[in-house]
């Protein structure tokens, strides 16, 4: 009979993923000038962790209502929330809305709600088989197959021209057996910082609808790509307005920086009221043995903010000059790789949108730049642009330089 302590350390192998590793290698490194690259979220010119001036402006506004309590909320969250979340995604005129084909149910931020989704799609969808990209955000594959889904990919990055294989794609979905799950990320792809144009998502959607496919949108970057809620729920958008189902992953951690209060929301899009009404049971059963209910305090202030006019047009100023502030990181770093005269064609790093760029450096030249220079990204070379300033540009575009030199 195995000592239990055995049974144990039998499980805690290396199980680390490698992005996990990078972070405790730039944990434990004592260069007081390091920088870490790898965790995607934003950082102001300072480097510091941003909490928006709208968001304590809320938090107070709640500490000052007496009428608030600790209570539990509903186990699909505070009503007001998803009503409001629904709505930031799906648009004010949406018909899927005004039919009542919507169900809305706060999650644990986004990876609880595709979470929640994918364990639902494996209880009740009558194909267990997703897609996702290739490559993707590193916790997906875990994520879905964990639920009970097997994982497949789509071709979505072409190396060579660094951007994104569009025949790959479209080759991959139209190969796939009707039914099946596809996870789209709707803007601000991670890790490769590459989207569809409007134009390629009308044919993605053409061909996700033709062959009978599930759109599973994971929308983790709202707002935080262009800078516009709106442009950035374009995509998700299009397939909704075209009458057909969905899932929608929605998250509040980057988009207002509520990162550590886990709220987000799982948007399911119905063709029927009927239906919807009998998802939105099936969705609590899967809730309530999950975790009960989910927390009260990141719903309260989304709700706050999303609710009063001012506030809402006051996050939305925060949000554009966060997404601003990276896409000026990006033409920086683009000029002083140019300045340095590096070899290649670094026109992908202003190309690529959102929180990551994929910079093409490979795991050896990732592993030597953590070494020599103190700088920390994925080994599959993504880096988060929210974790560059003006004053660390130079210090990555002359690593960059030497690592490719
Ligand atoms: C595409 C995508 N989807 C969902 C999430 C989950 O976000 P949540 O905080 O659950 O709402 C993340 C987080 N990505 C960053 C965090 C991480 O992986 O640790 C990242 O890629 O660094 C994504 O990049």
């Amino acid at each position: 009979d195995l000592h239990p302590s055995y049974l144990l350390c039998c499980f805690f192998g290396p199980i680390l993923p490698f992005y996990e590793r990078v972070i405790f290698a730039c944990r434990d490194d004592p260069c007081p000038v390091k920088l870490n690259l790898s965790v995607g979220a934003y950082r102001t010119e300072e480097g510091k962790p941003l909490v928006l001036e709208v968001v304590r402006r809320a938090e107070q506004q709640l500490a000052n209502d007496r009428s608030c309590d600790k209570g539990y909320l509903p186990i699909d969250g505070l009503a007001d929330f998803n009503k409001l979340g629904a709505k930031l995604i799906l648009g004010d005129d949406s018909h899927a809305l005004e039919e009542n084909r919507v169900v809305t149910i706060q999650c644990l931020s986004g990876t609880g709600s595709l979470r929640v989704g994918a364990e639902f799609l494996a209880k009740h969808h009558q194909q267990s088989v997703i897609y996702v990209p290739n490559p993707t955000w590193g916790n997906h594959p875990s994520i879905f197959t964990l639920a009970g889904l097997s994982v497949q990919y789509f071709r979505y990055y072409d190396p060579q021209t660094r951007g994104l294989d569009f025949e790959g794609m479209l080759e991959d979905l139209g190969a796939a057996p009707s039914g099946a799950i596809v996870v789209l990320q709707a803007c601000a792809h991670n890790p490769t910082g590459i989207d569809p144009t409007l134009e390629q998502w009308e044919q993605i959607r053409q061909i996700v609808r033709s062959k009978g496919l599930l759109p599973f949108f994971d929308n983790a970057y709202q707002g935080f790509a262009s800078g516009s809620l709106d442009s950035d729920a374009q995509s998700v958008r299009m397939f909704v307005a075209d009458g057909g189902e969905c899932l929608i992953a929605q998250s509040f951690a980057k988009n207002m920086g509520l990162y550590g209060e886990r709220i987000g929301a799982l948007t399911i899009v119905c063709t029927s009221e009927d239906v919807a009404r009998k998802v939105h049971g099936q969705l609590l059963l899967v809730v309530r043995p999950m975790y009960l209910t989910p927390p009260i305090h990141g719903a309260s202030i989304v709700t706050t903010i999303l609710k009063n006019s001012d506030m809402y047009k006051d996050w939305t100023i925060e949000l554009k000059g966060m997404a601003d502030r990276i896409i000026s990181m990006r033409q920086q770093l683009y000029e002083a790789i140019q300045a340095r005269g590096t070899p290649g064609d670094w026109s992908h790093i202003i190309k690529q949108i959102g929180m990551f760029s994929f910079t093409g450096l490979n795991e050896k030249q990732v592993r030597w730049m953590a070494k020599e220079y103190h700088i920390y990204m994925t080994y599959d070379g993504r880096i988060s642009m929210a974790g560059l300033s003006s004053k660390t540009v130079p210090q990555l575009a002359d690593a960059i330089h030497a690592a490719i030199t």
